[in-house]
């Protein structure tokens, strides 16, 4: 069974305006909400793909009670634990470019946690455990590496796509996946990574410090993938980004739905960019028919061997 967590989701509420003007008041041409986090948007993105997961994380109020009901709605099967204040709203403005601004989380109580690592210590072997998102100010930011160690005891996959802190964290754990964007490579080693090339020492790194599979995407100049034997460079597809919100969690999604359905190495990795892809073009999340014309638009080249 595929788990997901999400720490900290969200009600994402999404405005499209001709553009911005800081300071005056603004009004939208369209809005809509839907429940977010980046484990949430990975159990939408698998079921889409036909998949099932079950959802975990923190919910509370009356946000968190629209989220239950629209996420099951959507026929995921969850198992939130509720807190006391509300789930946060994310506002992600599209203008002229695309501006996010994430709310705070609501306080989450050790009470909380324990119930967590409770539900937690129910995964067995063969299981996979999706580990996303940020992780709220009133839980101690190694939190990840510590479900990430109990996981792997358990013989379950840790797939983790996170930033900052709990993902430097995490690393100490091994987990079996992560996805950083370049910025967030960059960010992990101190430094600035503008091009794959510049990216390929990070990721031999990471590989040689135990992580199976290092994904890095460069947005809409392709991604890498390294494992112990192999460094894959993807290209991506061409089109019209209607909404980057939840595309690097797509990739997430894709690359276990493909793994789920034993798909080699380089098709897994292509069809992970691809659901990316799809996810970024679309105005909400990659259906699976898009998803595979995408697929064709995608060359995976040894990167070491440049064919
Ligand atoms: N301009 C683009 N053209 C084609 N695909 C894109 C584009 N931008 C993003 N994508 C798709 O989205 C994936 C993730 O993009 P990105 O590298 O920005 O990761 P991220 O920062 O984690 O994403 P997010 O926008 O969810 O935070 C890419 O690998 C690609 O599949
Ligand atoms: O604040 P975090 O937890 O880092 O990210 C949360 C978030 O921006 O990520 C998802 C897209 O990846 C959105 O659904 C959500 O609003």
């Amino acid at each position: 069974m595929i788990y997901t967590v999400t720490l900290n989701p969200a009600l994402d509420y999404f405005v499209e305006l001709e553009q911005v003007n800081l300071g005056a008041v603004n009004r939208a041409m369209t809005d809509h909400k839907a429940p977010g986090g980046k484990g949430i948007n990975v159990s939408k993105v698998l079921k889409r793909l036909g998949h099932q997961s079950e959802a975990f994380g923190f919910i509370g109020g009356f946000t968190g009670k629209y989220l239950r009901e629209v996420i099951e709605q959507d026929g995921i099967a969850t198992k939130f634990i509720e807190v006391t204040g509300d789930t946060r709203i994310n506002v992600k403005i599209k203008g002229q470019e695309e501006s996010e601004i994430n709310g705070v989380s609501p306080r989450i109580k050790p009470e909380h946690l324990e119930q967590l690592r409770n539900q937690m210590s129910e995964l067995k072997k063969g299981d996979i455990l999706v580990l996303a998102g940020s992780v709220p100010a009133t839980i101690p930011f190694d939190i990840y590496e510590a479900l990430c160690r109990e996981a792997l005891e358990r013989e379950v996959e840790v797939f983790i796509d996170s930033s900052g802190e709990p993902l430097s964290h995490v690393l100490q754990a091994r987990p079996t996946f992560i996805k950083p964007n370049h910025h967030e490579l960059g960010e992990l080693f101190s430094t600035n990574i503008a091009n794959p090339e510049e990216a390929v020492p990070y990721i031999e790194k990471l590989i040689g410090q135990g992580i199976k599979y290092v994904l890095v995407s460069f947005a809409g100049d392709g991604a890498l993938l390294g494992t112990k034997d192999q460094l894959l460079f993807a290209n991506t597809p061409k089109g019209k980004v209607k909404n980057s919100v939840g595309a690097g969690d797509s990739v997430v999604a894709g690359f276990i739905a493909a793994k789920n359905e034993k798909m080699a190495l380089a098709d897994a990795f292509r069809f992970a960019v691809a659901t990316g892809s799809a996810t970024a073009f679309s105005t909400t999340f990659a259906e699976r028919a898009i998803v595979e014309e995408l697929m064709k638009e995608i060359d995976i080249k040894d990167w070491r061997k440049g064919e």
